[in-house]
């Protein structure tokens, strides 16, 4: 049963790896399907689309925020501007208001 193991796994589109790796994006807003990773645990981060490992991560926080409530800081913490972070997060989660900043630090 693994209903409510911890997760140890995160997926990010590919266009999104360089910025994880230089540090310019330290958070992901997900839907409450994604929501469940836990303060302190390491994920293996990699590719959406083919699945290739790419780096580690550490799950600093995990905090919910609705869609209406993005601000600037956000946009800051994912390298976009509002208006960019509002167009990926609506065409990924279209419709949804629920969803949850995970704050993450790169594991060496
Ligand atoms: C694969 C996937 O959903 N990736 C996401 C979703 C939201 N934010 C993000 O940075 N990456």
């Amino acid at each position: 049963m693994t209903t409510n193991a911890i997760p140890t796994e995160m997926t990010f589109f590919a266009r999104f790896e360089s910025d994880i790796l230089s540090g310019k994006k330290t958070i992901t807003i997900r839907d409450e399907s994604e929501s469940h990773y836990v303060p302190g645990t390491t994920v293996d981060v990699s590719t959406y689309e083919d699945g290739r490992w790419f780096c580690r991560l550490e799950i600093l926080t995990v905090e919910p925020i609705a869609f209406s409530d993005l601000n600037d800081f956000h946009a800051q913490q994912e390298n976009m501007t509002l208006a960019e972070l509002k167009g990926v997060i609506h065409d990924i989660y279209p419709g949804i208001e629920k969803l949850y900043v995970v704050n993450y630090a790169l594991v060496n």
